[in-house]
């Protein structure tokens, strides 16, 4: 579990990028952070690992006070995965995700070979292994991405936006990667995007942002979708102009949503 109480980040220069946050993140479920560019998803993802530290408040992850940790230690078991894949360049692919567990001090052998069964696990082929970032493919590459997210074995993996520069239906194949690995894993997901159909498909928990970080509603797509809590987030998830799914239909325990014209577009995650 990991729990913000009342943490607030103000930069040097003045700007209050998140003010007074408080949440739970469940843990071995996905929690999507949503809200237009600005709001301060980033720096509240960021402060998870202490690549930020916030300015006041605390962040507690299974009850420990992140605030004493050693940054570097905290970062080495925290997942983390980023827009264009932040991929090292000069680096093969098998050693681009086994680069933290070497880091960590597993032998070099043991590492790679760990790397090429993750390579599987994120639905690459293995013979990708020997190239080079440059020569893969814009999702192959976030899917390294991902790999070298899990390479630590990480209870938590954060992800900052990370199929916001594929094409559509590459991006519909992670987010359907990305499920079924979260499912498969058992990790606990804190998910970055500013597309709130994104939010809808993979969050158990989906938090709306507004600007500083301030929290417009908090709850599971089903619950967001039929009870909005006010008029921006009506706006926001786009109730307002009757393009958002309609109503949510409860088959074999699974929530289905379904569209106007009764035709089920997708299942909620449970
Ligand atoms: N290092 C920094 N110094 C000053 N201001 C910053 C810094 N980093 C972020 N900000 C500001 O803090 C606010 C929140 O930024 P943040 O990157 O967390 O937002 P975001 O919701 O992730 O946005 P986007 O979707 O555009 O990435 C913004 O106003 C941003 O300009």
């Amino acid at each position: 579990m990991i729990e913000f109480r009342s943490v607030t980040k103000q930069f040097p220069d003045g700007t209050v990028a998140v003010e007074g946050f408080d949440l739970v993140i469940p843990p071995r479920k996905t929690t999507v952070l949503v809200g237009s560019s600005g709001c301060g998803k980033t720096t509240l993802l960021r402060m998870i690992n202490r690549m930020i530290d916030p300015t006041s408040g605390s962040i507690l992850i299974d009850g420990e006070d992140t605030g004493g940790l050693a940054p570097v230690k905290l970062r080495r078991r925290i997942g983390y995965v980023m827009q264009n894949s932040g991929l090292l360049p000069h680096r093969k692919v098998v050693d681009n995700v086994a680069t933290v567990p070497v880091l960590n001090g597993v032998p070099k052998k043991e590492a790679r070979a760990h790397a090429l069964e993750l390579l599987d696990t994120v639905g690459l082929d293995r013979s990708l292994a020997d190239k080079y970032p440059r020569q893969l493919s814009g999702g192959q590459q976030q899917r390294v991405g991902v790999a070298r997210g899990l390479a630590a074995d990480p209870n938590i993996l954060l992800m900052d936006e990370p199929f916001g520069a594929v094409d559509p239906i590459v991006r519909a194949e992670l987010q359907q990667e990305t499920i079924r690995l979260q499912e498969g894993l058992g990790k606990t997901v804190v998910f970055v995007t500013h597309d709130i159909d994104e939010a809808f498909l993979l969050g158990h928990q989906v938090v709306i942002l507004q600007k500083g970080g301030h929290i417009a509603q908090v709850g599971t797509p089903a619950e967001i979708l039929a009870r909005p809590a006010d008029d921006f987030v009506a706006t926001f998830i786009g109730a307002d102009k009757g393009k958002r799914v309609l109503r949510i239909q409860n088959v074999d325990g699974r929530d289905v949503v379904v569209d106007e014209n009764g035709t089920p577009t997708g299942v909620l995650q449970s």
